[in-house]
């Protein structure tokens, strides 16, 4: 508790009043905490039930001033005020930065403080009474210390640059808490340079003078290798995970250990920068770049961009690891803002992969035949395999073909619902679309003319391995993606396998690209990535690069086999500046050219952008909504720093049988952008209600994906 919670702790009286933020239904219009009366007053971050109409629901003590309940916006009398319920008072209250954290979040994403903070605590909050809470902590409390282990950790000796970095690290981690807080770092190292080491080393740091450590990953599938390493140089020490992959008790078993401050590192993906931590020292953000930072729905937070926020508000150094940093990020850096500290080689000395462009404008084109595994490419597979090393396939397409195809009619596999074809996925017979989860069995003959001949067009991972194992029998051909994976446990089980050796191919989507520290992979294959250099998303060939490159990490990260390793990419556009710039393993070269380009077109981050979407049952009704929405922000006093783009659907416009459109909104200065917002959005509520064909709006803050 900070010195400011404990002036308000609660003191014996007959009445008092309490704002408490809940999360009140979007429509009912209220955003900002509500008055309550209490016989206590609870200090703020106290969690509580409380009485809204006929519902009683969990809410969280706030120190802003509230709304009172009354219709026509009277202030109430405080005999008036609805008495708080059932009172978790076994929990020490939320901290005074937790909620500045809330604050900022929920303020500058445009949502209820209430909706926010719910959101990201344990769900399993809102069911538990306050004797079952109480159960769980003394529980918690009971547990034993993880065993001290009886030899200390094996640890590496650190290369020039590691030690370079961490020598700046240090010295932010040993700045007086009176000190300004310490710059953000970059930290650029190439892919296998030992970034994870770093995080080691600086939180080894942060853990001997007592503090708690965040390490964020972008995705699940991550944390296992990340949490072993962790495990095994931090034995002794209590490790949490938090995501969402936990279960509900196991996920409030874990953030109550973090809350407590039991939990000294606390390893997750984005929900985890909501973590309740009262010892913070340190925040690390591996694979800072990736896309799975953006939370996509609800609140469209970004994780990365909190956890500096979060480490500037709590005065402690943050770490941004990147081998192809977010564009956003590098320019921070260049101007200054975030400190770089380069790794630019591998542990070992090893080479990059040796990147190969294949042309496939070379090859002699059959019609109606398309090839994903060309003659060169089952070459370059065969030599790996006669000499016992690994290859990595990458599709990032799963389900067996993306499209059933009637050569007679031409019918092709649409969804009945969305404006997208259903893939055929041929281990379970279905036809599936991956936008709304429509499936059907496959169907024995076209369905519009009868023919029994309909056949798969184009190609998945699914299909790939099929192909594979025919082209080279005998080889252990493996696929990992969202399908092969559904189960617990499956993918851990997979990644052991290749890990062990017990696989030759493994194919696979972008899952397996990122992250894994994969030792005798000596082949990285592209077989398909053109998709996205033609994309309208601005940040598409910025997603493609980092991709490729992190795909091509994968190959080579044993020093000893780095000289014969390779990275294939199978392109019909091979001059492309972004192939070019891949095989010179140029990410500097890269970003620059692409900054050159955003500040022309005066995009991110040379401006800031609010995407605003719009979903109702018809195109029209989707449409109408926007442009109303714009008239509206034409009258507001910022709206002249601001571009408001005419509506487009977006581009698979139809899901579920649902229109969706989106109108883009582009300022020079992100303080005119969120003062345009702030005065716009509470007109829409009303808007809404004169539109009864549309069912739902939201807003994007710097959205991801346009
Ligand atoms: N100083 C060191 N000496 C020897 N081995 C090291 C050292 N630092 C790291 N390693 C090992 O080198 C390998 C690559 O390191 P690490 O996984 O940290 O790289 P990375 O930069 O995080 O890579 P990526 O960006 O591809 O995830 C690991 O197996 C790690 O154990
Ligand atoms: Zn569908």
């Amino acid at each position: 508790m900070s010195a400011a919670d404990q002036a308000e702790a609660p003191s014996a009286g007959p009445l008092h009043r309490l704002q408490v933020a809940v999360d009140a239904p979007q429509h009912s219009g209220l955003s900002d905490p509500l008055s309550y009366r209490a016989a206590q007053a609870w200090p703020p971050g106290t969690l509580l039930q409380v009485p809204l109409g006929k519902r009683e629901l969990l809410g969280l003590v706030w120190d802003a001033p509230g709304q009172d309940l009354a219709p026509g916006g009277q202030v109430l009398p405080d005999e008036e005020l609805r008495e708080v319920g059932e009172v978790l008072d076994a929990l020490p209250p939320l901290s005074a930065s937790w909620r500045r954290l809330l604050e900022f979040a929920a303020q500058y994403y445009q949502r209820a403080i209430g909706e926010l903070a719910l959101s990201v605590l344990p769900p399993q909050l809102r069911e538990v009474s306050a004797k079952q809470l109480q159960a769980k902590l003394k529980k918690l409390a009971k547990l034993p210390p993880p065993p001290v282990p009886e030899a200390p950790p094996v640890m590496p000796q650190l290369s020039e640059a590691q030690q370079a970095a961490l020598a700046q690290l240090d010295g932010m981690l040993q700045a007086s808490p009176e000190a300004a807080a310490p710059t953000p770092v970059l930290l650029y190292g190439v892919t296998g340079s030992g970034k994870t080491e770093v995080y080691l080393r600086a939180a080894e740091q942060a853990l001997a003078q007592g503090r708690q450590v965040l390490v964020l990953v972008p995705e699940i599938n991550l944390t296992p290798q990340l949490e072993a390493r962790f495990a095994e140089r931090f034995a002794g020490r209590r490790i949490v995970s938090l995501h969402s992959g936990l279960t509900p008790a196991q996920r409030l078993q874990n953030w109550l250990a973090a809350h407590l401050g039991q939990a000294e590192l606390i390893l997750g993906t984005r929900l985890a920068v909501f973590a309740s931590l009262p010892r913070l020292g340190l925040i690390a953000v591996d694979e800072e770049h990736d896309p799975s930072y953006k939370q996509q729905d609800g609140a469209r937070y970004s994780a990365r961009d909190l956890a500096v926020y979060r480490a500037r508000l709590e005065k402690v150094p943050v770490i941004l690891g990147s081998a192809t940093p977010s564009l956003e990020s590098w320019h921070h850096a260049n101007t200054g803002r975030y400190q770089r500290l380069v790794m630019p080689q591998r542990i070992g000395g090893g080479a990059m992969p040796r990147v190969r462009l294949f042309d496939m404008n070379t090859l002699a084109r059959t019609k109606g035949v398309t090839t994903a595994l060309t003659a060169p490419l089952l070459e370059a597979l065969r030599q790996r395999l006669a000499r016992g090393e690994q290859s990595l396939i990458f599709l990032n397409r799963r389900g067996y073909a993306p499209v059933l195809h009637c050569g007679e009619c031409n019918w092709k596999s649409d969804c009945p619902h969305c404006s997208a074809w259903r893939v055929f996925h041929k281990g379970d017979r279905s036809l599936r679309c991956h936008h709304c989860g429509f499936a059907e069995r496959v169907p024995m003959a076209c369905p519009t003319c009868g023919n029994l001949d309909i056949a798969p067009l184009g190609r998945g991972t699914e299909r790939l391995e099929e192909q594979l194992a025919q082209a080279l029998p005998g080889a252990r051909v493996a696929r990992i993606d969202a399908d092969s994976t559904r189960h617990k446990g499956q993918l851990e089980e997979q990644l052991g396998a290749v890990h062990a050796g017990e696989v030759d191919i493994l194919v696979g989507t972008q899952m397996i690209t990122k992250g894994h520290d994969f030792r005798r992979i000596t082949l990285v294959a592209a077989v398909n990535p053109d998709g996205a250099l033609f994309s309208s998303d601005f940040r598409a060939p910025e997603r493609l690069f980092a991709l490729l490159m992190q795909a091509a990490g994968r190959a080579g990260r044993d020093a000893e086999v780095a000289a014969r390793s390779e990275m294939w990419v199978q392109t019909w556009h091979p001059q492309h500046a972004l192939y070019q710039a891949l095989q010179r393993h140029d990410y500097e070269f890269f970003a620059a050219s692409q900054l050159a380009e955003r500040e022309s077109a005066a995009l991110p981050p040379f401006s800031h952008l609010a995407l605003m979407r719009a979903e109702a049952r018809t195109a029209e009704g989707a449409q109408a909504f926007l442009e109303a929405a714009a008239a509206l922000a034409q009258a507001l006093p910022d709206a002249q720093q601001a571009l408001i783009y005419p509506p487009v659907p977006m581009s698979v416009a139809r899901v579920a049988n649902v229109e969706r459109f989106q109108m883009l909104i582009e300022c020079g200065q992100r303080s005119a952008l969120q003062r345009l917002l702030w005065h716009w959005l509470p007109l829409l509520q009303a808007l809404k209600r004169e539109h009864r064909g549309l069912l739902r709006w939201a807003i994007d803050v710097d959205p991801l994906a346009i």
